[in-house]
């Protein structure tokens, strides 16, 4: 079943104070995410994963295009923003800034029933905060009553997880949760999302710009460049038949423990030219033709759900 729809996305910042000029941050995307899967948005810095997570978390709203939730366009949620967030919630990649270092951890729970069940009485508050705490792997006793900086990141990450736990969400947006981590607790984290996906049917939208974390724990893989979504589909295609000139180029990127750094092997980066009317990767692009300088190409079905735009493609 589909969970979200998005369609035509675009979003532009202004780049001087009149909105004349202006960053187009998201160009024309569209996706759909299916109950209980994990996608993963990856792409290098700059090439709007964020953007598309405060869009669907109605941070931000869309210059043009649409987000559908269960079928309803997330505007009409504007009046009763609860209903929202009781099933779509964010958690990004510095877990300190979520909390409110003067108070204990417990309250990042009592937020929550606070909030959206504050009908719920203490005692069976505490009963639930100790239960999903439990799930999440953390002993109640020695997590609860203490103050974050007591606290390791990885530990707070787990209690944001845990706190999610408590809504029962349809879509987790995970924002680089895992980059300020060390490997071991990066992977723990990797887990319990597939665990909660696995138990509880909820997907997740997880960002990131490391590709061994999105083929990690991605059930599908949407690879992006510069505002648009150059390849998407299967994580398993995507990353054992990469076709985008920029996917591939990522993947020979990725250092292997066996293999010794060699410059030569790597594409060139070349300076960014202006090709506002064809395709973006055009000045990096080492399979570009003519037409590329002029014209957009569109996302081709170039298997069962795997997908690319580049005119190599095409027939
Ligand atoms: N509020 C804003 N005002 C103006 N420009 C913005 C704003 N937010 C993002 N941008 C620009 O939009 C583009 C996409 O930013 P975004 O944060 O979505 O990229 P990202 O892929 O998530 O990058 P990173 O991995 O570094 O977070 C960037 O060029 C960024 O500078």
């Amino acid at each position: 079943m589909t969970l979200l729809s998005v369609k035509n996305l675009v979003k532009e910042f202004p780049l001087d104070f009149f909105g004349r000029e202006k960053l187009r941050a998201v160009d024309n995307i569209s996706f759909d995410i299916d109950e209980s899967k994990i996608v993963s948005l990856i792409g290098e810095s700059g090439s709007g994963k964020t953007t598309v997570g405060k869009l669907i978390l109605k941070l931000l709203k869309p210059t043009s295009g649409q987000i559908l939730f269960h079928g309803e366009d997330i505007g009409k949620f504007s009046k009763n923003r609860k209903e929202y967030y009781k099933k779509v919630q964010g958690i990004f990649q510095d877990p300190y800034s979520s909390f409110n270092p003067i108070y204990k951890i417990d309250r990042v729970f009592e937020v929550v029933f606070d909030e959206f069940f504050p009908h719920v009485k203490n005692a069976q508050r505490k009963e639930k905060i100790e239960k999903v705490l439990t799930s999440v792997g953390m002993n109640p006793s020695q997590i609860l009553g203490k103050y974050p900086h007591q606290l390791s990141g990885g530990q707070l990450q787990r209690i944001l997880i845990a706190r999610t736990l408590l809504l029962e969400l349809n879509i987790l947006i995970a924002d680089e949760i895992i980059s300020m981590l060390d490997a071991s607790t990066r992977i723990d984290i990797l887990n319990l999302l597939a665990k909660i996906k696995d138990k509880t049917g909820m997907s997740v939208i997880f960002i990131t710009h490391d590709l061994s974390l999105g083929y990690y724990i991605s059930d599908e893989s949407f690879i992006m460049y510069r505002g648009n979504i150059v390849e998407m589909g299967d994580t398993q295609k995507v990353f054992h038949n990469p076709c985008h000139p920029y996917t591939k180029m990522l993947l020979e990127s990725i250092p292997e423990i066996d293999r010794k750094w060699d410059f030569r092997e790597h594409i060139k980066i070349e300076t960014i030219e202006d090709e506002s009317t064809g395709c973006k990767y055009f000045s990096r692009c080492n399979v570009r033709e003519h037409r590329c300088q002029k014209q957009i190409p569109e996302l081709i079905e170039i298997e069962e759900n795997h997908k690319v735009m580049c005119f190599k493609f095409y027939g």
